[in-house]
């Protein structure tokens, strides 16, 4: 019978259970952070049990880390949580990348990177952008705090099989447009729940020409589409991306061979799918308060239809007008990080929109690395060097200001151009003012000191 990726890699993991009610399926992978993991590790504790497979759990510090000076941890939960995990990791025996570690960064960057993040896996984490691992054909999903502890006890979850649906990405992308451009052009025209019950594939040319970081930003922000897994079907540069990574597996060979059986059979196996073309594509640009909001960066801003649209308080919020154009936002900071964007290729990007500039008057910017493995590379390149003579701040390997969660807050009022993936009101500090893009974009905003279109000759 004709399959998709998605059921291939499903049916593999089902223990039992009927498709159409909640299946118990096997976990390859548990990945845990700080944030959500110290309610179920007191769960086992409570009832005497044990991490089942620590070797199939990794953890790392990502959300509360301080960014400019990472072992003064000020405030006080962020400090609990961070010294829970470190207890909980030792108690239970789960390995720990911790502040300061070489393996520390943000959950989604640091386990493609170490080669924990392989096809055909099924991939678990307590958060909800786990979604990012699917770029490596995997199945990965966001878990709640009680599956995180049924996932610690026993390796399992319980889950409902959701519909699959494929999302072709046709055509070629305008010099200066990237992954994050499409993912948001996806988004701008289909909403933020059009994924809702559905896993999704990317496929077509175009994906397969993305490089795995790519990929990644692509898969990261399928949750902002409502859908809890976005994944790629695996291929040569997935395999040239994991081979010689400290987890890749030994038996290279016989991994890839058996990587190569997961695909989708035919585009008509998925339940649902949608065309989306990148041939005149502009960068994207969300000007409101939802992922959803966004304009090509060309284009003016769009109307209020009436008092109920939701654009009406948006505008609010956000401080800005319908028809303004989007080249018009003036920004305060720019922020270039997040497991959406800060792994060495996005960072890269954004040094040579840098390159030779100066930041604005009046814009401060936090260039923060996913990873310390990231951080190490870009200064030994560097990459680190271009931002600090730009002007920019840089920073030690957290989710910093994706998430008000650490010292790393925009302060009221402000606007700050984002390399993130949401910007909900107050989500990276109460008042702040999110205007998500991609790492290029965000860079030359911040030389502008207001958004620019990089496709038009002067950039490119
Ligand atoms: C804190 C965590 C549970 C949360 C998530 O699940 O996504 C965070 O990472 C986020 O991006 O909002
Ligand atoms: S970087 Fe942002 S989106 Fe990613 S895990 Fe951290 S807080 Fe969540």
């Amino acid at each position: 019978m004709s399959k998709t990726l998605f059921d291939k890699i499903w049916e593999k993991h089902v223990i039992t259970g009927e498709i159409g009610e909640a299946q118990l399926i096997y976990v390859d992978l548990h990945l845990i952070h700080e944030v959500t993991s110290p309610q179920p590790f007191d769960g086992l504790r409570n009832t005497n049990r044990r991490v089942r497979r620590p070797d199939l759990t990794f953890a790392t510090m990502d959300h509360n880390v301080s960014t400019k000076d990472i072992f003064n941890v000020q405030d006080h939960m962020s400090r609990l949580q961070m010294d829970t995990l470190v207890k909980n990791t030792k108690e239970f025996g789960v390995p720990l990348a911790s502040i300061g570690d070489d393996k520390q960064g943000i959950v989604h960057v640091v386990g493609p990177e170490r080669g924990l993040t392989q096809p055909a896996k099924l991939i678990v984490c307590g958060d909800s952008h786990t979604a990012t691992h699917g770029a490596f054909g995997a199945i990965a999903f966001g878990i709640g705090t009680s599956e995180v502890e049924h996932v610690l006890a026993t390796q399992t979850i319980w889950q409902v099989k959701p519909k699959t649906m494929g999302i072709k990405v046709t055509g070629k992308l305008l010099k200066n447009t990237y992954a994050k451009d499409i993912i948001m052009g996806i988004i701008a025209k289909y909403g933020v729940s059009f994924g809702v019950g559905y896993a999704i594939e990317f496929y077509g040319e175009t994906v397969e020409n993305l490089s795995m970081e790519a990929r990644m930003t692509m898969c990261n922000m399928s949750i902002e589409a409502g859908s809890r897994t976005g994944m790629v079907q695996p291929d040569q540069t997935t395999f040239d991306y994991i081979e010689g990574r400290e987890q890749a597996p030994k038996d290279f060979e016989a991994a890839k061979n058996y990587w190569l059986q997961f695909y989708t059979d035919d585009e008509s196996d998925f339940d649902e799918t949608l065309t989306f073309d990148v041939s005149n594509l502009k960068p994207m640009v969300t000007w409101g308060t939802n992922p959803g909001m966004a304009t090509p960066v060309d284009q003016s801003l769009p109307a209020i239809k009436d008092d109920n649209d939701a654009n009406a308080n948006a505008y609010e919020y956000i401080g800005l007008h319908p028809h303004m154009k989007a080249t018009d936002i003036n920004l305060d900071y720019i922020f270039i990080g997040s497991c959406t964007n800060s792994r060495y290729e996005d960072l890269e990007i954004a040094a040579n929109m840098m390159k030779g500039h100066h930041l604005a008057p009046n814009v401060t910017a936090w260039i923060v690395p996913g990873s310390r493995a990231i951080r190490n590379r870009a200064i030994k390149s560097g990459i680190a060097k271009i931002f600090e003579d730009a002007g920019c701040e840089w920073r030690e390997p957290g989710c910093s200001a994706c998430l008000a969660m650490n010292p790393d807050k925009i302060p009221a009022g402000k606007h700050v151009a984002s390399t993130s993936n949401r910007n909900f009101i107050g989500r990276q500090g109460a008042g702040s003012r999110t205007h998500l893009a991609s790492p290029a974009m965000v860079a030359a905003a911040g030389i502008a000191g207001h958004f620019v279109d990089i496709t038009v000759d002067e950039f490119v």
